[in-house]
């Protein structure tokens, strides 16, 4: 089989967007994107802010609609959000009126299933996330990283095939989030399921990903896809070494110009 169409594969091919607002300008947001991701890939996207990395991640969601070019996702066409795919946002979005496990289980009750079944199922992603012991307390009990395991878990117990998470622990501590980083790559390596993951942190990106795609802004394109050379389980202690550094490095050159003038200091 082709791993193009294999469940899994992301092709985007030939993207573009241009949002229309009413009574403003159009804003070209991505222009002519190519990227393909084989099944069980971890790619993770950088780029200066407006660069248009949310939208790229709408659009592998369905969320949004390419004005022009084609998405598909193990073959098929993307033109909605599908159980396939699983997004995580910043902030968690939790219902705070129900405990931890039946916000993990709501996806799937939605989808039909018994409660009692999907509660089964919530139980053991938690106990993935080493929240087994939350379980029955609510959103407001726990830490900002202990929500975010929440909404992971809550993704992952959908079982789908891509994982598309939008800078996911950007509001947690620099600590919380680095332990965070490892655990994803731990539950990763167990599942190999396809991940798209969004950060603003260059570092978090060499360290999780196979390849980070870095995008330009205005209009927002595919500046390069690095390729991250790093066997794997990697450890934390990876990001210490000068190899590392470099790749960081390469990437911060291609978009600190980027960065500067979206804060005004060029
Ligand atoms: N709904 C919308 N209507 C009009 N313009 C939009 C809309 N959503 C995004 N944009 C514009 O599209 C461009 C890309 O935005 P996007 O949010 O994808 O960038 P980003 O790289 O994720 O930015 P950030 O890092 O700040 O989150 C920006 O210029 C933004 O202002």
């Amino acid at each position: 089989m082709d791993t193009n169409t294999e469940p899994g594969s992301i092709v985007v091919d030939g993207v573009g967007l241009t949002f229309t607002p009413p009574r403003r300008d159009p804003v070209v947001a991505l222009e002519d994107v190519n990227l393909t991701v084989a099944p069980g890939e971890f790619v993770c996207v950088v780029g200066a802010s407006g660069s248009g990395k949310s939208t790229l991640l709408r659009l592998l969601d369905g969320l949004l609609e390419p004005t022009y070019g084609t998405i598909t996702a193990g073959g098929e066409e993307v033109s909605g959000p599908s159980p396939d795919r699983a997004m995580v946002f910043q902030t968690d979005n939790l219902m705070p009126w129900s405990t931890v496990i039946d916000n993990v289980a709501y996806g799937l009750v939605l989808g039909g299933m018994k409660r009692s079944e999907a509660r089964e199922i919530a139980a053991t992603q938690l106990e993935r996330v080493g929240l087994a012991k939350s379980a029955r307390q609510y959103p407001r009990q726990l830490s900002g990283g202990m929500r975010q395991r929440v909404n992971i878990a809550r993704a992952l117990a959908v079982n789908p095939q891509v994982l598309l998470l939008d800078e996911p622990f950007a509001a947690l501590d620099a600590q919380t989030r680095e332990i965070m980083s490892a655990e994803l790559l731990g539950i990763w390596s167990a599942d190999q399921k396809t991940v798209v993951f969004i950060t603003h942190q260059i570092d978090e990106a060499v360290y999780l990903a196979d390849r980070v795609v870095v995008l330009s802004a205005h209009p927002g394109t595919v500046r390069e896809i690095v390729t991250v050379p790093f066997d794997r389980p990697r450890d934390l202690s990876l990001k210490r070494t000068p190899e590392f550094g470099r790749i960081v490095d390469h990437i911060w050159s291609l978009i600190e110009d980027e960065v500067r003038g979206s804060l005004g200091l060029s």
